[in-house]
């Protein structure tokens, strides 16, 4: 078990979606009591396992609507699957949606100070990674600026060299780096290999099959939250490219 990094044991995520467009709270009441409201059960996520082992990097991949983020919000915690297990060992950095734990208000520099504190970290250790930060992410002249006027390459940008700041034990990373122009792509897959080498563990949701290539040695394909492969990258890949 210890080789062992994320285990996922028969995984059902079922959501509750409301087909009715309800006008007002007079209505919606009305329909309550009359137990008219229609809800249609859908799974995002029906019975899904898998393993990924420590230092492995491991891709989700799939068409758009698959389950791959839902996925991510439940290895992360986020998301309580309906049914079904997930084992975690050691410590995440979730990299799931632009802008989590920014306030847009607030400069990139009082953001670095923010995140760190929601992640943890001194103010005298974030003191001391601050230039290691903006060096990555480049952001020489927008320290200063509030996050509200960043582009969604620049918060992506602060976003993924906050979340590797300290080697984590399990990093995820979700879609966002696509909208990173192409240098900071290459370098945010040199700094994920640097990670993986020294024992981190990858989880990566990419629509760039180059990309997934490139980065993880194995990969799972979902579709409809269903497996349709499960294994070494590339085959999955040709798998996934022959549709
Ligand atoms: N909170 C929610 N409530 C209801 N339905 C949801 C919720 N989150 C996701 N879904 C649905 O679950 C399905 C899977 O969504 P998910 O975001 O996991 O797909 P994805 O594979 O990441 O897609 P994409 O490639 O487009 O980002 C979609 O049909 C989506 O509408």
């Amino acid at each position: 078990m210890s080789d062992i990094a994320v285990e996922v044991t028969n995984v059902s995520m079922r959501f509750n979606l409301g087909r009715e467009r309800i006008n007002s709270l007079k209505e919606y009441t009305i329909k309550l009591l009359k137990k008219s409201i229609e809800h249609e059960e859908f799974y995002a996520l029906k019975n899904v396992s898998f393993q990924v082992k420590k230092g492995d990097s491991f891709a989700i991949i799939g068409g758009n609507g698959s389950g791959k983020s839902t996925m991510l919000k439940i290895i992360s915690g986020i998301f309580r699957p309906t049914t079904g297990n997930v084992m975690v060992n050691g410590s995440i950095a979730p990299l799931i949606e632009l802008g989590t734990g920014f306030d847009v208000e607030l400069t990139a520099k009082e953001n670095i100070f923010l995140n760190g504190a929601v992640l943890g970290y001194s103010k005298k250790f974030m003191l001391e990674r601050y230039d290691e930060i903006i060096d990555f992410s480049e952001l020489y002249e927008f320290v200063d600026v509030p996050l509200k006027n960043f582009s969604s390459g620049m918060v992506a940008r602060l976003g993924f060299s906050i979340a590797t700041l300290v080697k984590p034990d399990l990093l995820i990373v979700d879609e966002i780096l696509s909208v990173g122009d192409q240098a900071f792509q290459e370098k945010c897959e040199q700094r994920m290999d640097d990670l993986t080498s020294s024992g981190t563990t990858l989880i990566l949701v990419s629509h760039s099959i180059d990309q997934v290539r490139k980065v993880c040695n194995n990969a799972i394909w979902l579709r409809k939250g269903e497996v349709i492969a499960l294994g070494q990258v590339e085959d999955v890949c040709n798998a996934y490219l022959q549709g």
